[in-house]
């Protein structure tokens, strides 16, 4: 395919409200138009977005599908996501038009590792319920039979994606005096694991046996969507916590609520859903989940990094190069 011209002050459109130092970095850099009523943009808005635009921002809340980048005009040549998951665009199609994709991956790590980490404590010592009880008014007191929940040191987690935030939740487990298990598309190198002291599973089922933790931190792509099926919950134990801070589409939500609502798992923590921002009534009406809205990266710190990013990966290509974080179809 033909290189097309890279215009030196590219329009670049910004689909949602970004920290303010960010987009007064990239009014200076580039024409860029900001969705100053930060409402997310529907479909046809989208449309109208990509139609007239070198370069577009979107976030990870913004389904950029095969249609959608059909329709776009040869002007449109990089799709610059502000977020690091980038199972809401369709590579293939924007590979197919010549449209670089790029993503904004580590500088959203620790900070989301952090809030797994905080599932991991929450949903077995029941952080939100006591929360809930103390607000209530009803609460009765100290009692020693009053909320208990179970230990997590001595446990077992089991991480499904030993990637960046795998490992850092991994770091954060040690600490915790939890053993890790992992499963991951390709075995670590042996010094990662012994650093991690992490014990490889060939397959997902040994490992959702094996753990009374599971943590889902695997990106979403066309191998890990519904891996964890009615089937796979199945094989958890009655007594064993599922943790998701990925993308929901890697669990079957209705097979997961049916477990949790027969007590077949012990509990869950969200921080993902399957119609964001709607959220099943079954999963509300459950006591043994935790619920966040999706919240794993927000940080005023993160969002400043992920910003910085966005303009580093524009700037780079504006400037001929490919840039620093280039999503390649095929290896999410
Ligand atoms: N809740 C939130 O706010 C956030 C969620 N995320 C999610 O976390 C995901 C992971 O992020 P990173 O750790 O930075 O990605 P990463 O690319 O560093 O790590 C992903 C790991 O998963 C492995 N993997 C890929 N497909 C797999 C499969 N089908 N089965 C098993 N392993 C597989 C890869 O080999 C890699 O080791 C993102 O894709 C995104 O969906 C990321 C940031 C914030
Ligand atoms: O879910 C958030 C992301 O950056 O990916």
């Amino acid at each position: 395919m033909a290189k097309k011209p890279r215009p030196a002050t590219p329009r670049v459109i910004v689909t949602r409200r970004l920290p303010p130092n960010v987009e007064a970095r990239m009014a200076d850099l580039f024409d860029t138009v900001f969705n100053v009523g930060d409402v997310p943009m529907d479909r046809a808005a989208l449309t109208r977005a990509m139609a007239q635009c070198d370069v577009l921002v979107p976030s990870v809340t913004d389904q950029i599908d095969a249609a959608l980048i059909e329709a776009a005009p040869d002007r449109l040549q990089l799709i610059a996501s502000f977020g690091s998951g980038v199972d809401h665009i369709d590579l293939g199609a924007a590979r197919s038009r010549g449209i670089i994709v790029t993503n904004t991956p580590g500088v959203l790590t620790e900070d989301t590792a952090d809030m797994t980490m905080a599932l991991i404590l929450s949903v077995p010592r029941r952080l939100a319920e006591g929360e809930k009880l103390v607000r209530s008014g009803n609460w009765p007191g100290w009692s020693p039979s009053g909320m208990l929940g179970h230990r997590i040191r001595g446990k077992r987690l089991g991480i499904i994606g030993m990637g960046r935030i795998g490992r850092a939740v991994a770091r954060r487990a040690a600490a915790f005096g939890l053993s890790v298990a992992y499963h991951n598309r390709h075995r670590l190198p042996f010094e990662v694991e012994q650093e991690l002291s992490a014990t490889w599973h060939a397959d997902v089922d040994s490992l959702l046996t094996d753990s009374d933790i599971v943590s889902i931190n695997c990106p979403l792509n066309s191998d890990s969507r519904g891996m964890i099926d009615a089937r796979r919950i199945g094989l958890m134990r009655p007594d064993a916590y599922l943790i998701n801070t990925s993308r929901a589409e890697i669990t079957d939500e209705p097979a997961l609520i049916a477990a949790l609502s027969e007590g077949r798992i012990a509990g869950a923590g969200l921080d993902v859903y399957a119609h964001e921002p709607a959220v099943d009534a079954r999963l509300l009406a459950l006591s043994n989940v935790v619920l966040l809205p999706h919240m794993g990266s927000a940080t005023f710190e993160g969002r400043d990094a992920t910003g910085a990013r966005v303009i580093a990966n524009i700037r780079s290509w504006a400037d001929g190069h490919r840039p620093p974080n280039q999503v390649l179809e095929g290896w999410v």
